[in-house]
């Protein structure tokens, strides 16, 4: 082994504390040593990029305000906000972005908005994907006392309305968070589907307290389904809950959070609605991984050589776009019979295969308006699990105006001026049109524009 100088070891030892999410001992050596605020160890990493991979949002503002600087890059050429925005901590990216000199600014200075999250992205849980494949510790976790079950009839989630629903005008509406006791008939039982969604993410101070007698202290999250009505089996359940139907608008009006993890759950349950048998040779299948993979039963079937997206949960793209006339002061919205009266939103469609995101924007917006578009730009998504949808938004750049609807897809498609579209946000007058709910990306995509073109 090298031997290491005092002062490499103090490095490591400062590393291993930001690594940990150790504020204090940060704190205290940065006092006495602030040089190490930007000293990296043996593999190359700062601190600022350790606490950036674990999640330690404190320890990154200690760093922060100590003048450390953001842009050095690892070997892999990621600086730590990359590695934040790699690893899913969004508020340390952000913070990282936001601070003056944010290295994304510098590295891509035609870059678009900062991510947005969006109705349905929010991921309260750490889906700790590598204990899938643990079946002893799905076993232990799914007989455990703190164990969250969220549960599904015919995919529509059991949910408690807020206990003043008229002042909330009937949203935030909650999964029921049930335990073990509450469920321990219909985890029996032969056709409830289980998905393990995560465990709850834990707060900074956590310690390895908890992990006497074989127990990690992780709290786990799964979700059921049944196709049968499980009311009868259900024990010490709040006689308020019931199950939200139809899907829309019912899932818009849960809590930020609880969409976040009803998406999750509910994408996953509807696949296994949906596949029960082999997509390959019609036999059988097993869930495995959680619930996270259905593998064929029978022996000799193709899908079982080498990896096959048919044994994996489906996610489908689709793109959402709002488009832009060339006068760059009117924007193309249509409706579909279904919506409700007056509302217009975003062209969509989903994606084809062996199609880009720009071409699918394209061939979407000609079928549907018969307008041609130029330049397309990304701009957020949002999972959509009705029933397993990526929607990617877009705004892209008319080169056409003339309007001709497909009529099976679109009642009306019209060209609105941005004036119009700020009386539909301000609700001014008898505004022209209603505007897609504020859950939807449409609605995001709208206000992005006129935001971005503020001139009132
Ligand atoms: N979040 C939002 O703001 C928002 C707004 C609009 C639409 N959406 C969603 O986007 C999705 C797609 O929009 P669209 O209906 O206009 O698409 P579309 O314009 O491609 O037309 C739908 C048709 O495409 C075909 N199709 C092709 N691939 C499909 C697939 N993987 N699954 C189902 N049908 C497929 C079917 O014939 C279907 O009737 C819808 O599910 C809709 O709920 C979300
Ligand atoms: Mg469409
Ligand atoms: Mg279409
Ligand atoms: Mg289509
Ligand atoms: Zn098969």
């Amino acid at each position: 082994m090298v031997s290491m100088t005092p002062k490499g070891e103090m490095v490591e030892r400062f590393l291993d504390f930001a690594a940990r999410g150790d504020v204090d001992q940060i704190s205290i050596m940065i006092s006495h040593s602030n040089f190490l605020v930007n000293e990296c160890g043996q593999n190359g990493w700062t601190a600022l990029m350790f606490a950036s991979r674990n999640g330690h949002f404190e320890v990154v503002k200690a760093l922060l305000s100590k003048g450390c600087d953001k842009s050095p890059v690892n070997k892999s050429g990621q600086t730590a906000y990359d590695v934040a925005k790699f690893w899913g901590h969004k508020h340390i990216a952000n913070l990282l972005a936001n601070d003056e000199a944010g290295s994304l600014e510098r590295v891509l200075p035609n870059a678009g908005p900062e991510e947005q999250e969006s109705y349905f992205s929010r991921e309260f849980l750490h889906r700790m994907s590598e204990k899938r494949t643990d079946s002893q510790w799905l076993a232990a976790k799914q007989s455990s006392p703190e164990t969250v079950f969220l549960l599904f009839f015919n995919l529509n989630p059991l949910v408690t309305a807020p206990a003043d629903e008229a002042a909330s005008g009937g949203s935030d509406m909650k999964l029921c968070r049930l335990r073990l006791p509450s469920v321990e008939e219909l985890l029996r039982r032969g056709d409830t589907m289980v998905v393990f969604l995560g465990v709850e993410k834990l707060p900074e101070s956590h310690s390895s307290s908890a992990q006497k007698d074989g127990d990690d202290g992780l709290t786990a999250w799964f979700a059921l389904n049944t196709e049968q009505n499980p009311m009868d089996h259900l024990r010490s359940v709040d006689a308020q809950s019931f199950f939200l139907k139809p899907p829309m608008p019912g899932l818009l009006t849960l809590c930020e959070n609880d969409a976040g993890v009803l998406a999750q759950a509910r994408a996953v349950l509807a696949w296994h609605s949906r596949y029960s048998f082999c997509p390959t040779c019609g036999s059988a299948t097993r869930a495995d991984e959680g619930g996270h993979k259905r593998t064929c039963l029978q022996a000799d079937c193709k899908s079982l050589q080498g990896i096959h997206n048919t044994c994996y949960p489906r996610v489908d793209p689709v793109v959402i776009m709002l488009v832009i006339h060339p006068d760059g002061n009117q924007c193309l919205l249509g409706r579909k019979k279904i919506f409700p009266p007056g509302m217009f939103s975003c062209l969509a469609g989903f994606i084809e295969p062996g199609e880009t995101v720009e071409d699918g924007v394209r061939r979407e917006v000609q079928e549907e308006s018969g307008v041609r578009v130029g330049p397309v730009q990304y701009i957020a998504c949002q999972p959509w699990p009705m029933p397993s949808s990526l929607m990617i938004g877009c705004h892209a750049v008319a080169v056409s105006t003339d309007i001709t609807v497909d009529e099976h897809e679109i009642e009306e498609a019209r060209w609105f001026t941005r004036q119009q579209v700020i009386d539909a946000f301000v609700k001014r007058g008898r505004p022209p049109f209603v505007l897609p709910p504020r859950q939807a990306i449409a609605h995001y995509l709208i206000k992005h524009w006129i935001g971005i073109n503020a001139n009132l």
